[in-house]
């Protein structure tokens, strides 16, 4: 027996991940009790590639590598092409599909279909794309479970590092009030590399070829996939339904060297911060540039790394940092949520995020 896996885009994570899962293939079967097998791989411009026994993964990721393309992944008695998403996700026998095609900050879609026709199919969606979980959480969580299957997001807040399933399994018991952060890696690489004297420009081709940024890197520019990760947050950890339009957002655009050297010269620092402060049954949202003081936690925190701080009743704020962006950070995130499902079924449990 083996847990089958179905790849929507292969771009950076969806890489990432199959790299991982070459790698740790010992270990990911230690922990998942069973081998996982990637069965169907379907991405916009690199094609697609489906069979039911198995994809050789090493010979995908020295194709792609090599041609970039699936099209030469050799022909063999049961391999199928040419299957589109949706076919991919509706026909194939994979348990789990991974959505990883990029985030589209205006509806979310594909990415939405992608997750509903997966959940209509009994198939569990693990996903680091922001779009359904920021527009679509609560119809998408409720649609997975009415058809016995998991809604996996970690990878959408901060990547691998862990944010969403941590609060809810270790701080229970705390009200959560505030949440404030640096959410976005490449901007906070941009300022990081303009610091050091480097233009915006080539900061941002360099966040580019890393594989940090967005398909379209204006999301990240201008705030719009914090702000995403903020709606992600009050969802999921906060409980309160936010819309875009409820999250005031300001992106890093208009912020010139001269403003950075002014910062510097008064001992202060820009950075991208997000905030969600709960006032009663509402949560007031933002993101925005802000001139923060060096000897503020939030100062510290330099290039792709992230950081969230949750201000917790009991126990006071808790402060987590790590990535906030890469290929094989996000990678992780995917592989967790897979661990995760593993784990409750052995156990026989119902799923948190
Ligand atoms: N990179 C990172 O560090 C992080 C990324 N994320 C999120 O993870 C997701 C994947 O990111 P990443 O791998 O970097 O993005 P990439 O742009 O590298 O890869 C996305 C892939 O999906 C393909 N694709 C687009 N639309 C479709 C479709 N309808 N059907 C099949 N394939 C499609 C793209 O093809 P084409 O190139 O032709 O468009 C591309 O190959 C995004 O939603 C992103 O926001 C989250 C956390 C961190
Ligand atoms: N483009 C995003 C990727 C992760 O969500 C970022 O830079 O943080």
């Amino acid at each position: 027996m083996a847990h089958k896996l179905a790849f929507i885009g292969f771009g950076t994570v969806g890489q990432g991940l199959a790299e991982i899962l070459l790698r740790k293939q010992q270990l990911v079967r230690q922990e998942m009790g069973e081998d996982v097998q990637v069965v169907a791989i379907s991405d916009a411009i690199k094609g697609s590639v489906y069979n039911p026994d198995g994809l050789d993964l090493a010979l995908v990721l020295d194709v792609v590598k090599r041609t970039g393309s699936l099209e030469s992944y050799p022909d063999e008695r049961s391999t199928q092409k040419g299957w589109d998403s949706l076919k991919t996700i509706r026909e194939t026998n994979a348990d789990t599909i991974v959505e990883v095609t990029f985030t589209n900050v205006r509806t979310g879609q594909p990415a939405i279909d992608h997750c509903r026709a997966a959940f209509a199919a009994g198939k569990n969606v693990v996903t680091s794309n922001k779009g359904p979980a920021a527009l679509q959480y609560a119809e998408l969580s409720a649609l997975a479970q009415e058809h016995g299957a998991y809604f996996g997001i970690e990878g959408t807040v901060m990547s691998g590092t862990p944010t969403l399933r941590m609060p809810l399994l270790t701080l229970p018991g705390n009200d959560i009030t505030e949440i404030r952060g640096i959410f976005n890696g490449t901007t906070n690489y941009i300022l990081t590399c303009m610091e050091r004297g480097m233009t915006y420009h080539e900061a941002l081709a360099r966040a580019q070829q890393l594989g940090y940024a967005e398909a379209d890197p204006t999301s990240d520019i201008e705030g719009y996939d914090a702000m995403y990760k903020v709606i992600i947050l009050a969802n999921v950890v906060m409980g309160v339904p936010l819309q875009p339009h409820d999250v005031t957002c300001r992106g890093i655009a208009d912020i010139t060297p001269a403003d950075i050297q002014r910062a510097g010269a008064q001992g202060k620092r820009w950075k991208l911060v997000s905030r969600l402060v709960k006032r009663g049954a509402d949560v007031i949202a933002s993101v925005a540039p802000e001139m923060i003081s060096l000897d503020d936690p939030l100062a510290s925190v330099s290039g792709t790394t992230n950081a969230i701080t949750y201000e917790c009743d009991l126990i006071g704020p808790v402060t987590v940092m790590g990535a906030g962006a890469g290929r094989t950070e996000t990678g992780f995130s995917l592989l967790s949520d897979l661990i995760y499902i593993a784990h409750q079924a052995k156990r026989g449990h119902g799923m948190l995020v």
